[in-house]
């Protein structure tokens, strides 16, 4: 098949193809110009490509272009694994919709039902929702699939693991079977072969992965810290590279909060995101990153998928996380629609195991980078100060400050001036402030089934690996204790086990927490993952 890279060819229709050109795409990404044909064709797809390469509008374009201008009905389902991807894929749908009118709706947990219910009666074309929100809707009537023609799971493996698999079942019952369904992500662990085979007819399987799986414009790096030097670790790290905006990501609720605190009373602008918050509150988090009123966004593994900010220069792994996966779509929170990018991971020396697991698995080698100096991080702030000293000698604009310099160039050497001023400037932060963290166990390498390329290939010596030094934990299984919700040892899954799960722990977060315990953790015996309750 000749690969089509102007959007001019795929035979889209005016108003959707304006669209594309008023949003600047001048090229289709590989992943849309191959699934783009098929997906008009009707056909059913499992679309694989790197983060940040275009998979919502690979499949939004063809889905716009498909529906009738004047259908009333609700024909288009997408499914995400969280909220804010679910707004987000509403947005960029929205977007791409904007000249043809396609009516969109996101509907998520923690969002006041009553609302969307009112939205709802003002005949959406696409729903774009979380499945327990979604479930919910369907259970009340007041979303209804029986003119549903295409579905689309986003992030489909990640909706596997927070446990979604009964609630996927449950919604694509309530299809039509004559429909299209496609899905898409950056990683395609095998349980999602299970998925497809369950529920898409003849997919094709479209996948663009070069030899690495993460984005090749993100430049991968790790520090060796102790887990006590991490805090000043990153503040160096923010001084030396002051990102434009970046991410940083802790591996629990817990770690978030005192860190978002800690840059806090440093005199960062920063602040955390995580499934505790209210839908409120997140959505506040989530615009003051996106229109930089904050530069700093710590959050837990809630914001590793898909979320697409532009202008995330950079991703700091303050824990390294538990999974390959994760890994790869932490990072690829950076370095997307051809921006350059880099990515950070402490690694503790516990951890130096895990790391290589992680390397070998993304088939990408990481590089070693000392921590930061004093020095360095010094003069980073230096070196920025500057650059905005030129952009403001360069606008001129300075009369109303020029009097005070005369008078002072006239008592003073200029280099000490300006030396004091930036002394002023980029002197210590509040760096007295006694910041001490609650330390996090470090992450051992898990026994485990990644597939983390639909190829099915495993890197040698994958999979034999047990855990780095010591300690508590099941030998055998892969034990996902790294999850953010505090149950930490609390089960266990067999490495091939991951096709049953837990319906406890309740389905939205707009439920009360009482509703959202994690399973005690005498529970180990349990094969199932429990579900991730804050996403919904
Ligand atoms: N053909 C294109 N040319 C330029 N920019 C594009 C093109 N297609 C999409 N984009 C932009 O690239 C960014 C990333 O797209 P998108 O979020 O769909 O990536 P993704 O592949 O879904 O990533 P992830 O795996 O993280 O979910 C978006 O801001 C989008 O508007
Ligand atoms: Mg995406």
């Amino acid at each position: 098949m000749k690969n089509l890279n102007t959007f001019a060819e795929f035979g889209l229709e005016p108003k959707v193809l304006q669209a594309v050109t008023e949003l600047g795409f001048e090229e289709a990404t590989p992943i849309q110009a191959k699934s783009i044909p098929l997906a008009l064709e009707g056909r059913d797809l499992i679309g694989q490509a790197q983060t940040g390469t275009g998979k919502t509008a690979a499949f939004g374009l063809p889905l716009i272009n498909k529906i009738a201008k004047e259908e009333e009905r609700i024909v288009a389902l997408i499914m995400t694994p969280t909220r804010e991807l679910a707004i987000q894929v509403a947005e960029e749908i929205g977007k791409l919709a904007r000249f043809k009118g396609t009516r969109s709706l996101p509907i998520y947990g923690g969002q006041d039902i009553v609302r969307q219910i009112r939205a709802l009666k003002k005949k959406p074309q696409i729903i774009i929702g979380t499945p327990g929100r979604l479930l919910d809707h369907i259970n009340r009537k007041t979303i209804k699939l029986d003119d549903v023609q295409t579905v689309v799971l986003d992030e489909a493996d990640e909706m596997l693991d927070m446990g979604f698999m009964d609630d996927i079942q449950s919604i694509l019952k309530l299809v039509p079977a004559e429909r299209q369904t496609m899905l898409f992500s950056a990683t395609m662990p095998s349980n999602i072969q299970k998925l497809a085979q369950q529920f898409l007819k003849n997919p094709e399987h479209v996948s663009v992965i070069p030899k690495q799986v993460s984005a090749p414009l993100i430049d991968q790096s790790y520090i060796e810290v102790h887990e006590r030097q991490k805090f000043d670790g990153l503040t160096r790290l923010l001084d030396m590279e002051s990102p434009e905006l970046a991410i940083v990501f802790g591996r629990t609720k817990r770690r978030v909060d005192e860190l978002a605190e800690a840059l806090h009373m440093r005199g960062y602008s920063a602040d955390g995101l995580h499934g505790d918050l209210s839908q409120n509150q997140r959505d506040a988090v989530m615009r003051k990153f996106r229109d930089g009123s904050i530069d700093v966004l710590v959050a837990t593994d809630v914001a590793a998928r898909g979320l697409d900010v532009s202008g995330v220069t950079h991703v700091v792994n303050f824990d390294l996380p538990q999974d390959p996966e994760s890994y790869v779509h932490r990072i690829g929170r950076t370095g997307r629609a051809g921006k350059e990018g880099a990515a950070w991971s402490f690694v503790t020396p516990r951890e130096l195991d895990h790391l290589h697991f992680i390397e070998r698995i993304t088939r990408h080698k990481i590089t070693r980078k000392p921590l930061p100096s004093l020095a360095e991080a010094i003069e980073g702030k230096q070196r920025i100060t500057a650059e905005r000293f030129i952009e403001l000698v360069e606008a001129g604009d300075l009369n109303e400050y020029k009097g005070m310099a005369i008078q002072l160039l006239e008592q003073y050497d200029s280099v000490n001036l300006l030396a004091a001023a930036f002394k002023l400037i980029t002197g210590e932060k509040n760096d007295k402030a006694n910041i001490e963290l609650t330390p996090e166990e470090p992450i051992r390498v898990k026994r485990r089934n990644p597939d983390i390329r639909s190829s099915g290939r495993k890197p040698s010596g994958y999979g034999n690996r047990t855990g780095g030094s010591g300690g508590s934990g099941g030998s055998g299984g892969y034990r996902r204790d790294s999850r953010e919700g505090g149950n930490r040892g609390g089960y266990n899954s067999g490495s091939s086990s991951k096709g049953g799960y837990n319906k406890e722990g309740g389905r939205d977060s707009y439920r009360s927490s009482a509703d959202r315990k994690p399973r005690p953790s005498s529970s180990g015996s349990s094969s199932r993952p429990p579900k991730r309750t804050e996403d919904n």
